[in-house]
């Protein structure tokens, strides 16, 4: 299979994901860019992030490939959950739009199949957000573009662990087409080193680059805070 062009620059490099929960003092728009523009700054090979306004705004700062996704919610399908919210991360100027593609019910009774379908209508690539080896399959026969492993851990058809599922990356890669990419948990570059060296297209890191508070979490919850 051929590869698109814009994934192209993104084999063996970094995608930062430049996203705050809900709450957190980071979750503004223009803090939110500067996160941006520092990963692009630092060597990242694009970005992730969250929201039409938020995406938009990173469009206008950074000349990246952009990965876009709306959550909404956070119970059962929230990244992206219906045709909708697809298409207007897709308006907003994602090059790329991240969905859930888990077999789970969605919002709008649709399928990840129609959302892949609106998608490319709109001119973008589709990233499969997903947490086991056969929702990768059925999502690259879906025509996902290409199939991330960000949903592992997090499903109640996945197990809950530590670090990265660099095991799905591996079994994942082993069976698709597409480009796969390692999500989730990766702490470390080494681990981000072993996550392509599993066969990842590309590496998204989040938390472990972008997410003060979480990070200042860790370090006051092992000194006993
Ligand atoms: C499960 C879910 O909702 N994941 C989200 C997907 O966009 C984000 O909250 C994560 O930060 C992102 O996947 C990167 O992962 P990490 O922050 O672990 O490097």
């Amino acid at each position: 299979m051929t590869l698109p062009a814009l994934l192209v620059p993104l084999e063996g490099r970094l995608i930062v994901s430049c996203q705050a929960p809900e709450g957190d003092p980071m979750r503004e728009t223009g803090t939110l860019v500067r996160l941006a523009r520092s990963a692009a700054a630092g060597g990242a090979a694009g970005i992730r992030a969250n929201g039409p306004e938020v995406l938009a705004a990173v469009r206008q700062a950074v000349d990246l490939p952009l990965i876009g996704l709306w959550k909404d919610g956070a119970e059962g399908v929230y990244i992206t959950p219906t045709v909708r919210h697809a298409r207007a991360v897709a308006q907003a100027g994602a090059d790329v739009v991240a969905a859930d593609a888990t077999a789970r019910p969605r919002p709008d009774g649709s399928t990840f199949a129609r959302l892949v379908e609106a998608v490319h209508a709109a001119g973008a690539l589709v990233m499969a957000d997903v947490a086991t080896v056969d929702e990768g399959v059925t999502a690259a026969a879906e025509g996902a573009d290409m199939v991330s492993t960000t949903l592992s851990g997090y499903t109640p058809q996945s197990v809950p662990r530590e670090g990265p599922d660099l095991e799905l990356v591996a079994r994942l890669a082993a069976r698709l087409d597409v480009p796969v990419i390692a999500e989730g948990r990766i702490r470390t570059p080494q681990e981000a080193a072993a996550a392509l060296a599993g066969g990842a297209h590309s590496v998204v890191v989040g938390t472990a680059i972008t997410a003060p508070t979480a990070l200042t979490r860790q370090f006051a919850a092992h000194l006993g805070a």
